[in-house]
């Protein structure tokens, strides 16, 4: 059960949250042209493009037919978020009348690659990014919104701007207490141990392990923390730096069924302390309130993890709380 805004949902109503009886009234496909590809995965092709009624800069996303079922809760869950602080608006949802294929217009973000990014972040930056991603995430859960994919690739960033917005809210799910969740989804580096031991009923909480990962990359200048090769792998890399006994711990608490015929999960692993991975590149980044965000956020323990409102009001955000706060997000 999640420890805040677990009857979201339910004080939202029915109307809010059951996008199997939603029908969606489709625009025509002729206002916008798409100028280039810029991404695209499993469920869709993403393009820059141009709205002709404004001349103004667009993304379409090009949902693949295998994406049908889900189309419905992305636009309701996209619709629900719209104007929220840093969700990335939907502009308008089209079709085109002679083929299947259903677009999404969304807002553009001149993103620059995280590749690039997390490398030449300032200690400001990280702190002022971080505060932005869990505004935009107390927001979604306060509205009963698990996102489950939270990663660099579904956060844009322009950094000219400082403007950051999560995308992808195709994997994205209503929270409901007591519902078993499907823990296929996140992508691996970032994926919560609960996703990594196959525990069900998952929350909110889910979201918060990957912005701890996130801000691990950040402080400690490293692409992606824990970088495991499958996703047993991934658990493994994660207990060589949580350690073996509170993975035990949070095994008995759930009462969480796990076997494994990776010999190496059976092993003992001792807790790494934080400050193990301070370097003189990223020591400047590094301070004791950054590493304590960090260990509160990087729990096995889903329950024992800062809530997203937890963790903005950490003394680590106090030089940017007060400018974030006051930026609504537009
Ligand atoms: C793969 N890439 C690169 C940039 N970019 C990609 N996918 C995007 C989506 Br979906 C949205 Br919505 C926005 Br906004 C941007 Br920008 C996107
Ligand atoms: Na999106």
């Amino acid at each position: 059960m999640a420890r805040i805004y677990a009857g979201a949902n339910a004080q939202l109503g029915r109307s809010w949250y059951d996008y199997d009886n939603f029908r969606i009234e489709w625009s025509s496909p002729d206002r916008y042209e798409i100028v280039d590809r810029v991404g695209g995965g499993k469920y869709s092709e993403v393009f820059g493009g141009l709205d002709t009624a404004n001349s103004e800069t667009c993304i379409i996303k090009v949902l693949k037919p295998v994406a049908a079922k889900k189309i419905n809760r992305e636009i309701k869950i996209l619709r629900n978020l719209t104007g929220g602080p840093n969700v990335v608006a939907l502009l308008d949802v089209v079709q085109d009348p002679s083929s299947r294929y259903h677009s999404l217009i969304m807002e553009y973000v001149d993103n620059v690659e995280w590749k690039s990014l997390y490398p030449i972040l300032g200690e400001v930056d990280i702190k002022f990014y971080t505060f932005q991603l869990l505004k935009a995430l107390d927001f979604v859960h306060s509205r009963g919104i698990m996102h489950r994919d939270v990663k660099p690739g579904n956060v844009m960033i322009d950094h000219r701007h400082r403007k950051l917005r999560v995308i992808d809210w195709g994997l994205a799910e209503f929270y409901h207490p007591g519902t078993a969740y499907h823990i296929r989804v996140g992508s691996r580096y970032y994926k919560a141990p609960e996703l990594l031991v196959g525990y069900k009923l998952y929350d909110y909480s889910l979201d918060l392990w990957s912005i701890g990962c996130m801000l691990a990359s950040m402080l400690f200048r490293k692409e992606h923390f824990f970088r495991g090769s499958d996703n047993n792998d991934q658990l493994l890399k994660i207990m060589r730096v949580l350690g073996s006994d509170s993975f035990d711990a949070y095994l008995k608490t759930y009462d969480i069924p796990f076997e494994t015929d990776m010999e190496a999960l059976l092993h003992s692993y001792p807790r790494q302390p934080w400050a193990r991975f301070v370097n003189a590149e990223n020591q400047q980044f590094v301070t004791s309130e950054a590493l304590d965000l960090l260990d509160k956020l990087l729990r096995y323990d889903h329950q024992k993890r800062l809530t997203a409102r937890e963790a903005q009001a950490h003394p680590y955000f106090n030089l940017v709380r007060l400018e974030a706060a006051s930026i609504k997000g537009d």
